[in-house]
């Protein structure tokens, strides 16, 4: 059975200035006593190999994690924190699934107390409230339980910089807003402020407090033993993180020559992998040339060669350094900084659903934030506003167009020059006619029929009816025309240009055969095309139809299933009704005679041809219906038919004959 899962104290080491914090973190946990594990999250590319060999002396578990830069830091610069350009790598704590339950301390707390209860907590996440703005959390100690959905879900915040101060605290704070964080006690998640503490406060709840977080760019470490306030909290608390590190740490820096120990320093003139970032411990040669120098302006902008995240850099460290000093840092443009990579499958979409733990779909898509503007200028609207564009309609030509300016002919037969003039018809614009027998009544010399059409010229004009055509003008202006007459010019009028001019006929001919000779479309032939008369052509005239088709030709069609030719014979009511007329007959088609139902093996509905191995009463009955007879006859031949089969057949049977006898 798999072991359960561990429970872990965790943090975060992303340069060697922040080792003093981790080292004594470590250290007060061990002194509190507790029973888990320490772990530190670390980014192999920031930090020096003593920094990793020190980590690992005071850890249990050292956790390489990704460096992860925030393409979109400007909001750091509201809080003065450019340093903090990766905080966004704390969020690998969601993807340490190896663990149950990570309480994570950053790097610049102190423990006073064992935090042990909190691994009781029945919360996905918890956090105490943060002194700057209390409704929202502080991120340097959380409880969180590790999941990679939650894991994706910051991950997709964090590559696309939403954070409102640009920081993990920013982020977290707003992807936990509306997910109900547990509240922690402050006592978890001290926070002394040199310049402002509620003094009476802090007399009363100190004997709760577990951890002291330094937040702020100065640290202990940095700021050295007195602190920047003097007697009074801050100092107090400050005092117990130096408490800490003197136990550990600065006495093992003396201690190191006797035993040998801590990193195998062995002079007292060398100073401890920790003991070098920590202000005031460093001899004076020390002091000027150890990293420690740097790390008190900017120490996170120190960027390794190459920088293992794909983010674009920000600018160069030294120039930043310096426009931070003199006050006059832009945030850099933030499309600038946006990097698009087309999303990668993480799996086959057509073969399975996505795996619980893939990243959101279109995690990496490009985004655009919008300011609102801080200017305080009140809106004063411009003088004059452009004037909005005019002649936006189209300007009908005055004059005709010369030939030279008509379009160019495409069609062939566009170019012969008596055809006949397009016309158009909208069907709106068609006037209600009178009826033509009341129009004939009156003796309208404008009657029009009801199908009358209106025809334009090119220009608009209306032609009058045949016009259209190049057909005379009806004679209805000088007499009244019947009905028939209007009629045959109704039918005269409509017609359809593919009849009339035969270069159209020709040029599509010429396309379909191209085709032809390309795939081996066929085309469909109207039979005889009798039943479809156009009104004005004459069936001999007809064309075939030009419709493309995929139907394989009549030779290699296979022949159809056939079902007999029905044979005449007369009807119960005398004469076979010939309405139809005589049809002609089909070839190859068996005679119904030689003709077997497959089902019951009677061949079909002649009396005649039943077997005569089967019932004797059904030749007799059905003869009975074959033949013309009067209608008692007839009902008793159904009845007996019917009782026969109920007595000699199944139900479908009796069914099949009722149809087959059509005595359903
Ligand atoms: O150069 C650095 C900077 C940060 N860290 C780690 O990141 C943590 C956060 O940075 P820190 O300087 O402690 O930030 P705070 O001054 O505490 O600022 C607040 O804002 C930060 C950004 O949102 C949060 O990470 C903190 O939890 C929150 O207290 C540190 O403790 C370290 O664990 C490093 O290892 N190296
Ligand atoms: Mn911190």
């Amino acid at each position: 059975m798999a072991r359960p899962l561990e429970d872990v104290y965790c943090t975060l080491l992303m340069s060697d200035s922040y080792l003093p914090g981790a080292a004594v973190l470590a250290h007060s946990l061990r002194d509190a006593g507790t029973k888990k594990k320490l772990a530190v999250l670390i980014t192999l590319e920031t930090l020096s190999a003593d920094t990793i060999t020190e980590l690992k002396s005071l850890y249990d578990y050292v956790i390489p994690v990704e460096h992860v830069r925030n393409p979109n830091p400007a909001n750091l610069y509201l809080m003065g924190r450019p340093d903090l350009a990766f905080a966004f790598t704390k969020i690998a704590l969601w993807r340490q699934v190896q663990f149950r339950k990570i309480v994570y301390l950053d790097a610049d707390v102190v423990a006073l107390r064992s935090l042990d209860e909190l691994f009781n907590l029945d919360a996905q996440f918890a956090a105490a409230p943060d002194i700057g703005w209390p409704d929202a959390f502080n991120s340097g100690v959380m409880v969180l339980t590790p999941n990679m959905g939650d894991y994706w879900a910051l991950q997709t915040m964090a590559a696309t910089g939403d954070s409102f101060d640009g920081a993990d605290q920013g982020l977290l704070n707003q992807y936990y807003e509306h997910r109900n964080w547990h509240r922690l006690s402050f006592a978890y998640n001290c926070t002394p402020n040199a310049q402002y503490q509620w003094e009476p406060a802090y007399r009363y709840y100190k004997r709760d407090i577990s951890a002291v977080h330094f937040i702020g760019k100065d640290k202990p470490w940095l700021t050295g033993r007195s602190g920047p306030g003097g007697p009074g909290v801050y100092n107090e608390l400050l005092a117990r993180w130096w408490a800490v590190y003197d136990r550990h740490l600065k006495a093992a820096a003396t201690a190191a020559t006797s035993q040998g120990a801590q990193g195998g320093h062995e002079s007292s003139h060398h100073t401890s992998t920790v003991q070098q970032q920590v202000f005031g411990e460093t001899t004076s040669t020390d002091f000027g040339t150890s990293s420690f120098s740097h790390m008190t302006t900017i120490p996170e902008i120190v960027e390794p060669e190459a920088p293992a995240t794909t983010e674009l850099p920000l600018s160069e460290p030294g120039d930043l350094a310096e426009n931070i000093d003199l006050g006059v840092v832009e945030p850099t443009p933030t499309v600038e900084q946006r990097k698009f990579s087309a999303p990668e499958m993480e799996w086959d979409a057509t073969r399975s659903e996505p795996p619980p733990e893939s990243r959101p779909e279109a995690a990496n898509f490009p985004t655009q934030t919008y300011d609102f503007s801080e200017s305080r200028q009140l809106f004063k609207p411009p003088e004059a506003y452009p004037e909005p564009p005019k002649d936006m309609w189209y300007q009908v030509p005055e004059t005709k167009p010369t030939p030279e300016q008509m379009p160019k002919p495409i069609f062939p037969w566009e170019r012969e020059p008596d055809r006949p003039k397009a016309t158009r018809v909208f069907a709106d614009d068609l006037p209600t006619p009178p009826l033509p027998s009341l129009a004939a009544a009156s003796g309208s010399t404008q009657a029009s029929h009801p199908f009358s059409t209106v025809h334009y010229d090119e220009g608009g004009e209306v032609i009058q009816e045949g016009q259209a055509a190049g057909l005379p003008s009806p004679p209805g202006s000088a007499s009244p025309r019947s009905a028939d007459q209007q009629w045959q010019e109704f039918q005269q009028s409509n017609v359809n240009a593919w009849d009339t001019v035969p270069g159209i006929d020709t040029y599509v001919r010429a396309i379909m055969e191209s085709q032809v000779r390309r795939g081996r479309p066929q085309l469909l032939h109207l039979a005889g095309g009798e039943d479809m008369h156009s009104p004005t052509i004459s069936q001999k005239e007809r064309r075939e139809s030009l419709i493309i088709t995929d139907f394989p030709t009549a030779v290699e069609r296979p022949s159809l299933p056939v079902t007999p030719a029905p044979i005449k014979r007369p009807t119960f009511w005398g004469e076979e009704r010939n309405e139809v007329g005589d049809l002609p007959t089909a070839e190859g088609v068996p005679d119904q005679a030689e003709w077997v139902c497959p089902k019951c093996g009677f061949s079909s509905l002649s009396a005649a041809d039943f077997r005569p191995e089967r019932e004797s009463s059904f030749a007799s009955t059905t003869t009975a219906l074959a033949t013309p007879s009067p209608s008692a006859t007839f009902t008793t031949a159904i009845q007996t038919l019917i009782n026969t089969a109920i007595e000699t057949g199944s139900a479908s049977e009796i069914e099949h004959h009722k149809k087959s006898t059509g005595t359903v």
